[in-house]
């Protein structure tokens, strides 16, 4: 593991706050122009040719390359205590680890731990990520059970604390049933969240698990026996079904298989307002590789859903890609490394699971997808960035090249090769699922906030560089897509008025964030049940029949007062 480098206060950076890209090609979603960007304190303030710009800015010459808004990677899991381990990438290495491959924004998952409230669970996530992030960062909240205290603090992370989104699981021991899923995805509409949902039939699951055990079937390659095609696309179609009852928008995560996009696609050419997400590990890898003889290989391609043994899903799904069936690809990056597979050596229930991306998703989309002639690289920048900031109303600010946005440039040599190793890359995880694949198209340099963090080849990763991002509800992208085209900025040279635009855009947002419920009693506040938290090790998260809502009775805790809540207290108690 690589030392940290300290964060170095930005005015003591002044050289390095202007910046111009010049002779590059600027690929939007939108369109390709042949133009130079000025960058200064962090924000693109001109694009176009002949620029007037201050004497000692540094020029970046982009001749012969393309100068791509950075990846946005909308599903990562670091630090993660999971299935009894904790995934190696930190938030430090993670996104360090996505700076060096392209990526200048992520999102994680902030996932509450039994007994944690998700107010709690936001509050130690900062806590945990604010000082270590290398590029900015935003979260999704993690609804592992439903209850009337869940519904109001889903209201006061909307409001006052920047979340837009809920992630909601239909497998796992911590799965909602149909009736909580209607009512979490109700809130979510009325909030102007977006829905997310794993997407696999539970129940199912746990019934092929024990029939598989019983006949003896405990290596990794009984770990899509369980958890077949039909498990996932049941339960993408049930959650679309849910979701259209409440008018929600759904993004569905992790779509791996040929039938469940074949669901989404339905669902979508009858009007859904749902979203499909694919994985990089899903477009450059199959099932096969958890047959593999080597149990740490075969392990190290576990992950939920799993990766399809049907050969053909990887180019099907880059294909669903292309045709705007899936909108988005994340990485799920959620690593664990060799050692901690082999908790489940005797039990392919017990292999922790999650697979590398953050660092490769971009040179293997660009490889699987662009090299190959299946999309274009507007289509690239789309699916790559472009696409999740609109949906998570990031967008223009993130995943776009424009007058006013944020300086998170990628520039990107497509006709330079690297190879992919888990000796060469940036990751703390010791095992890469993408193992010697070569990849054309790679970051010469990446900007983050405007300052040149992979420089010809060298990581300047500083720790603690990147922001928590905001991310506002009622998307337009998602819930007034007639508003986007407003969004857009116009690039008519005037600065001032599109970084205007685009604040005002932000202000908007804010004070759309009513309230919808009344204002909490100090009492309803939670804190860990009287009767403890249950120790590691004891649940088995595929039983489905075990219940963190029933087991913590969290509507009847006393309040806590919140350590340091970042950005200030409002209030002593919540
Ligand atoms: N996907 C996976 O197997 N691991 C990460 C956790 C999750 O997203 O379900
Ligand atoms: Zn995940």
């Amino acid at each position: 593991m690589s030392t940290p480098v300290k964060k170095v206060p930005i005015h003591l950076q002044s050289s390095q706050n202007r910046l111009v890209i010049r002779h590059g090609k600027i690929v939007n979603e939108d369109g390709v122009l042949e133009e130079d960007v000025y960058i200064e304190d962090g924000i693109i303030k001109q694009i176009g040719k002949n620029l007037i710009i201050p004497g000692g800015t540094r020029t970046i010459d982009a001749r012969g390359k393309l100068v791509l808004p950075g990846g946005i990677d909308p599903h990562t899991h670091f630090e993660f205590e999971f299935m009894g381990a904790k995934s190696v990438d930190d938030f430090y290495q993670g996104t360090k680890a996505a700076v060096s491959g392209g990526t200048t924004m992520i999102i994680d998952f902030a996932f509450p731990k039994p007994g944690e409230s998700i107010l709690d669970c936001f509050y130690n996530y900062r806590q945990k990520a604010d000082d270590k992030v290398c590029c900015d960062y935003a979260l999704h909240m993690c609804l592992p059970h439903w209850s009337e205290q869940v519904k109001r603090e889903m209201e006061i992370l909307c409001k006052e604390h920047g979340i837009n989104s809920f992630k909601m699981f239909m497998a796992y021991s911590f799965m909602l049933n149909d009736a909580e899923l209607y009512s979490a995805f109700e809130q979510c509409q009325k909030l102007g969240a977006v829905a997310q949902v794993h997407a696999e039939n539970g129940a199912i699951i746990v019934k092929n698990i024990e029939r598989l055990l019983s006949k003896g079937i405990v290596g990794p390659e009984g770990h899509e026996l369980s958890r077949p095609e039909e498990v996932e696309s049941e339960a993408v179609n049930r959650a679309c079904v849910i979701a259209k009852q409440v008018k929600c928008p759904l993004y569905v995560v992790h779509v791996m298989s040929k039938q469940a996009a074949q669901v989404l696609n339905l669902a979508r050419e009858n009007g859904n307002q749902v979203y499909g997400e694919a994985l990089v590990a899903g477009l450059a890898t199959d099932g096969n590789q958890c047959k593999h003889q080597c149990f740490q290989h075969a392990a190290g391609h576990v992950l939920s859903p799993p990766l399809r043994s049907d050969p053909t899903t990887p180019l099907a799904l880059m294909n669903f890609m292309a045709q705007d069936v899936l909108q988005v690809v994340g990485s799920d990056n959620c690593t664990f490394n060799k050692a901690q597979k082999e908790l489940g050596k005797d039990n392919f229930t017990k292999i922790p699971n999650g697979v590398n991306g953050v660092e490769d998703r971009m040179s293997v989309v660009w490889e699987k997808g662009v090299h190959t002639g299946i999309i274009d690289p507007c289509r690239f920048v789309a699916i790559t960035s472009t696409n999740a900031a609109k949906i998570f109303n990031l967008y223009p600010r993130k995943g776009y090249i424009g007058v006013g946005s944020d300086a998170d440039i990628v520039v990107w040599n497509p006709n330079a090769t690297r190879t992919i190793s888990a000796k060469t890359h940036h990751q703390a995880v010791d095992f890469n699922i993408f193992e010697g694949m070569v990849c054309h198209g790679v970051p010469e340099y990446v900007v983050v906030n405007g300052r040149v963090i992979l420089d010809e080849g060298q990581l300047r990763a500083v720790e603690g560089f990147g922001r928590f991002i905001d991310t506002p509800v009622f998307p337009p992208y998602v819930y007034d897509p007639s508003k986007l085209e407003e969004l857009k900025p116009q690039n008519n040279g005037n600065v001032e008025e599109e970084i205007q635009n685009i604040r005002e855009i932000e202000k908007l947002h804010l004070e759309e964030k009513t309230c919808l419920t009344p204002t909490l009693p100090e009492s309803t506040a939670s804190t860990p049940s009287g009767r403890g938290a249950r120790p590691e090790g004891q649940r088995n998260i595929q039983d489905s029949t075990f219940s963190i809502s029933e087991d913590l009775d969290t509507d009847r805790k006393s309040c806590i007062r919140v350590r340091n809540p970042p950005g200030g207290k409002s209030s002593g108690f919540w």
